[in-house]
């Protein structure tokens, strides 16, 4: 594995991290709060090449490696994670799936418009179905020239702000995980309702919704891949996912270590600077040390994913790792902040909350461990 980072890589980081600190910092609380998705920020983020980074140029997307992709993950989730899932769930789950896998009509039908506008939603999870995705009860019933699609589905990201939508179910269920089929569904398609949105502990900006189908007429144009790749589909897609959502928990935990270290040389106790406290020191030694090693792991993901080597076990272990020290980090932020930790203005404790979802979302730590035993134990 090559440690070092080209022209590029730094050149990508440094506009990502102006971006994060010009345009997501200011209002990143009142977001929060008033669970506002942040939406002339993603706009921004599109116009300067973020939601569609690894896309082929032709479909007008940035055309970098996924090494360029978590660097910009990274920095963007240190100020906003709510900015970064949007980001992450349409670079890596919808645009990539459809580069991958869609048919050359619906990459310049879709891909081209995901690259550079977004906004798009994965579907996979449902009220009976998250960890076991198999249970699909979302169905598509084939109707000849299209499909029927009838269900609900759960906890989906960018659910209401989207226009494309990467819908799972199952069309034979005989065939078990082999009969579910991915269709792109459109936002106004009759029968498609948008529902609730949840009312989250952490990345409150995201918008997070269920979504209702029902007798929606999905044409057999919008299937991707052949007739019961769905599984496989959402399967592979996640592989790939695992290294966005693990960047995105060390961006937090970076973010949050970078303002322990600020606030720590700027307040005394006992006549001295926290940071000249061992105590503290010591908690910073451990804090930047799990970040290092959380890095190690997302960027040897990426680097094997860019070489087009088995990455899946790599990125289960970055998910794993990034999402466990992004907990233990933010806590420790907190504390060096004291009082002042646990109040809005000082970020760590909206950090600190919007950490936990990594430990969830895209395969739960528990999920995590089943994919890195079964890798070790193929
Ligand atoms: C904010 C947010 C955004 C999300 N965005 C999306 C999205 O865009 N698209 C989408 O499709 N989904 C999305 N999800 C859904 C998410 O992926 C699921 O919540 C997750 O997969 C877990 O499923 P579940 O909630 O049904 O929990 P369950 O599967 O019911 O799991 C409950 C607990 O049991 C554990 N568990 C389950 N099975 C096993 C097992 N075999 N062995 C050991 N432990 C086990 C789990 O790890 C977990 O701790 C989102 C969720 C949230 C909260």
């Amino acid at each position: 594995m090559n440690f070092q980072l080209t022209e590029e890589h730094f050149a990508v980081q440094q506009a990502a991290r102006d971006f994060a600190q010009t345009e997501l910092l200011p209002g990143v609380i009142e977001r929060d709060a008033h669970q506002k998705f942040p939406t002339e920020q993603v706009r921004k983020m599109g116009e300067l090449g973020f939601l569609g980074m690894m896309v082929d140029p032709k479909y007008n997307g940035g055309g970098m490696d996924s090494i360029s992709y978590v660097l910009a993950m990274e920095e963007i989730s240190k100020v906003d994670a709510s900015a970064s899932v949007c980001m992450s769930v349409n670079n890596s789950l919808v645009c990539w799936g459809l580069e991958k896998y869609g048919s050359e009509e619906q990459k310049e039908k879709y891909l081209k418009k995901l690259a550079v506008e977004g906004i798009g939603a994965f579907c996979l999870s449902e009220p009976e179905a998250g960890s076991d995705a198999t249970s699909q009860r979302t169905t598509a019933e084939d109707k000849g020239d299209y499909y029927l699609l009838n269900g609900t589905k759960n906890w989906i990201t960018n659910g209401s702000t989207a226009s494309v939508y990467i819908v799972i179910a199952q069309t034979d269920a005989s065939k078990k995980h082999k009969g579910i089929n991915a269709l792109i569904v459109e936002k106004g398609m009759p029968g498609f309702v948008v529902g609730k949105k949840e009312d989250k502990m952490g990345i409150r900006g995201s918008d997070t919704h269920s979504l209702m189908f029902t007798d929606v007429k999905v044409p057999k144009a919008n299937r991707i891949g052949d007739d019961g790749f769905g599984f496989s589909f959402a399967m592979t897609t996640l592989n790939g996912g695992r290294i966005g959502i693990a960047s995105q928990a060390l961006g937090i935990a970076a973010g949050a270590y970078e303002l322990a270290v600020k606030y720590s040389k700027e307040r005394k106790a006992f006549g001295k600077m926290l940071a000249e406290h061992q105590a503290i020191q010591f908690k910073l030694a451990d804090m930047a040390t799990k970040i290092d090693a959380a890095r190690l792991l997302v960027h040897q993901a990426a680097w094997l994913k860019d070489q087009k080597k088995d990455f899946v076990k790599a990125a289960a272990m970055a998910k794993l790792f990034a999402s466990q020290i992004a907990q233990d980090v933010t806590t420790e932020a907190v504390q060096i902040h004291g009082g002042y930790g646990y109040v809005k203005e000082y970020h760590v404790e909206r950090l600190m909350r919007d950490a936990k979802i990594t430990q969830i979302y895209e395969g739960t730590t528990e999920i995590q461990k089943m994919v890195i035993s079964r890798e070790l134990l193929r």
